[in-house]
């Protein structure tokens, strides 16, 4: 690491930082600064969040007694400065690395980590919880919540500000607003935030008009009078409390976050307030990085970039699921006016931000919040529009209920999207969409598909938007297809799958990313004279049980494949559908991921180390064909 850290390196824990002087603080503020730039550029990594929060992090852990007190991050993806102030600087270039630190905050890498996060909106939740521990064992150490302005726009957050409020407990809750989500922010609370944002300016601005005109004389004094009514007509709102005091918060803000010595007076004034404090942080997201303050949307998830040049060229590979998904959302909305396409501030990622371009007024971004997403999108449903909600895999667990409930309950023909189904790589067991097929499958009234590659996913698309006859969610990986399978394909029909292969000795059926293993794999077993069939599922549910049974009978032993949980997933509904034919004891193996969460790395090593990869299948067959018949 750089000697140019000379505060840093010193960082062992918070309480460190108590040795230093308000301006080796500020020095101690520029080398994190520099620490996460000379990192992330060589890891990859979340980047414009990060420099945001490099003087607000210094000066809480400046003013508090870290531990006992705890700081509960929101999301964790803008909480490298926290890794860096409790000594993980020597182990910063392992970011997101196999083995190595985790890009976001988790209770078993750090005690300092107090409460691990990836999904937006349990920060404060989670904060209120530390505090009511701490009331009822009597304890006195101080609880922070830390929340950005989208995350603290998510439901939970408001569900915790209303109950805090209420028990009046010892708590802060700093608002990290920088105006962004990873795109720029959204939603009528935003626009609040931006009066709020004002009031210094206006304010100042309100004295020295003031003064101005008094120096004009009566006539003019009058004249303003008339004028300030008029204008505080309009800026009412600023002058009662804000929303915060109004459920019971001590506001204290807008502070300038990058204002290290003011920083460092709130938050050492606020430290001896033992009731619900409200501090309104704003700040600049990709501060101290031009190219990041410029464009924080670009840089807020990044690959490894040439810092001194200030250039990120991400490669330009195959086509992706995600722009298969959105190209093939513009043709149908092209095609169907009833169309429309929801996000849950995830335009970017979902792929949704060509489509947003091209049909602004038939486009949704309801911000972080997947609850609302999902039940509005039943509601667009009901109204007898069609709707395609994009949301992640992961982050859609948290609209179980609104999926189950307000969708599938009342058979409304929502289409869901699901990206980042299956491992995803670097951001680990927050953000792999490893349970959706366990957690889909369930529901009545639910259809499930899950493509191949790209071009199916195009081709499932269009299907999806003409099927009305009930729910519709197709789940597919991150990144790009492996383009190795046979170019023949059948057209897309409910519940039919695809045998992409014959063979006599056994039967694999695959499901989405793990076809091209199971092809790859009957291409090695091919090698040792086994000859294996190669079932392209397509649908969960309904299950092809006819063709799938039709060729077991055949081949008499069985291989599924999925990159989901085995328990409720794929393969134990091709077990059920072979137990309810009477051929319950055809031997069988269910290749799936294992009963624990998967760490973070990169999804060819995490697809391997879990045995999600040609090999582990063919080991497997070999076993199953060599095993003696019963
Ligand atoms: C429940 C959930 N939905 C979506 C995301 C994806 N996501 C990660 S960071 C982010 C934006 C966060 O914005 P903000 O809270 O303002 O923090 P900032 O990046 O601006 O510091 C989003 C939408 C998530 N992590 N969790
Ligand atoms: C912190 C967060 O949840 C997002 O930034 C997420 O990391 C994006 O994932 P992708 O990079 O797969 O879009
Ligand atoms: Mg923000």
């Amino acid at each position: 690491m750089d000697s140019a850290f000379q505060h840093l390196s010193q960082i062992v824990q918070p309480s460190d930082l108590h040795r230093f002087s308000d301006k080796e603080l500020r020095d101690l503020a520029n080398e994190v600064r520099q620490a996460i730039l000379q990192n992330v550029s060589r890891t990859g990594g979340h980047l414009s969040s990060n420099l945001g929060t490099v003087e607000l992090t210094v000066a809480m852990y400046a003013s508090y007694n870290i531990p006992p007190d705890k700081v509960v991050w929101d999301t964790g993806h803008q909480a490298y400065p926290h890794k860096l102030l409790t000594g993980r600087l020597p182990r910063f270039d392992t970011l997101r690395k196999h083995k190595g630190l985790s890009g976001f905050l988790r209770r078993e890498e750090h005690e300092l980590d107090v409460f691990g996060a990836g999904h937006a909106g349990t920060a404060i939740s989670a904060a209120m919880g530390f505090a009511a521990a701490r009331d009822r064992q009597g304890t006195t150490e101080k609880v922070i919540a830390v929340a950005g302005d989208a995350a603290i726009a998510s439901g939970m957050s408001w569900e915790a500000l209303n109950h805090a409020g209420e028990l009046g407990t010892d708590l802060c809750v700093v608002l990290n607003d920088n105006r962004m989500s990873i795109a720029p922010n959204v939603g009528a609370l935003t626009n609040y935030l931006a009066k709020l944002r004002s009031r210094p300016l206006v304010q100042n601005l309100a004295r020295k008009a003031k003064v101005a005109i008094e120096r004009l004389g009566e006539p003019a004094v009058r004249a303003a009078d008339g004028l300030r009514h008029g204008i505080t007509h309009y800026l009412a709102p600023l002058e009662t409390g804000t929303i915060f005091e109004e459920i019971g918060f001590e506001y204290i803000g807008p502070v300038d976050g990058h204002d290290l010595p003011t920083l460092l007076e709130v938050f050492r004034n606020v430290r001896d307030m033992n009731y619900p404090v409200f501090v309104h942080a704003i700040t600049v997201k990709g501060k101290g990085y031009e190219v990041a303050e410029e464009d924080a949307r670009k840089w807020h998830g990044v690959v490894p970039f040439d810092l001194a040049a200030c250039e990120m060229v991400k490669a330009a590979g195959p086509v992706t699921f995600t722009q298969a998904f959105g190209d093939a959302t513009i043709e149908c909305a092209e095609e169907d006016p009833k169309v429309v396409a929801i996000t849950a501030a995830m335009p970017d990622g979902t792929g949704l931000a060509g489509y947003a371009k091209k049909f602004p007024d038939r486009y949704y971004d309801v911000g972080i919040a997947e609850q609302h997403a999902v039940t509005f999108a039943a509601g667009l449903a009901a109204g007898g529009m069609r709707p395609f909600c994009a949301i992640y895999s992961t982050f859609l667990q948290r609209a179980y209920d609104q999926v189950l409930h307000d969708v599938c309950l009342q058979k409304l023909p929502v289409r869901f999207f699901l990206d980042r189904a299956g491992l995803v790589g670097d951001d680990g067991p927050t953000h792999h969409g490893v349970f959706d097929l366990s957690y889909l499958s369930p529901l009545p009234n639910m259809t499930i598909l899950a493509p191949r590659d790209t071009t199916e996913l195009r081709e499932m698309t269009h299907w999806m938007a003409k099927y009305d006859a009930g729910p519709t969610a197709v789940r597919y990986p991150r990144g790009s297809s492996d383009e190795r399978l046979p170019e023949s394909r059948t057209s897309i029909a409910l519940g039919k799958s695809e045998v992409i292969r014959e063979g006599k000795d056994l039967t694999i059926s695959a499901v989405g990313s793990m076809v091209s293993v199971a092809y790859e794999a009957a291409a090695g077993l091919a090698a040792q004279g086994i000859e294996a069939t190669v079932i392209n599922a397509r649908f969960l549910r309904p299950l092809d049980s006819e063709t799938l049974i039709g060729s077991v009978s055949k081949t008499k032993r069985l291989i599924t494949i999925e990159e989901n949980m085995r328990s409720g997933g794929f393969g134990e509904a091709c077990r059920n559908a072979l137990h309810d034919a009477g051929m319950g004891g055809i031997p069988h193996r269910l290749i799936a991921l294992p009963d624990s969460f998967v760490e973070h790395g990169t999804q060819p090593i995490l697809r391997e180390e879990c045995g999600l990869c040609a090999a582990a299948v063919i080991a497997e067959a070999v076993r199953l064909v060599k095993a003696p018949s019963r």
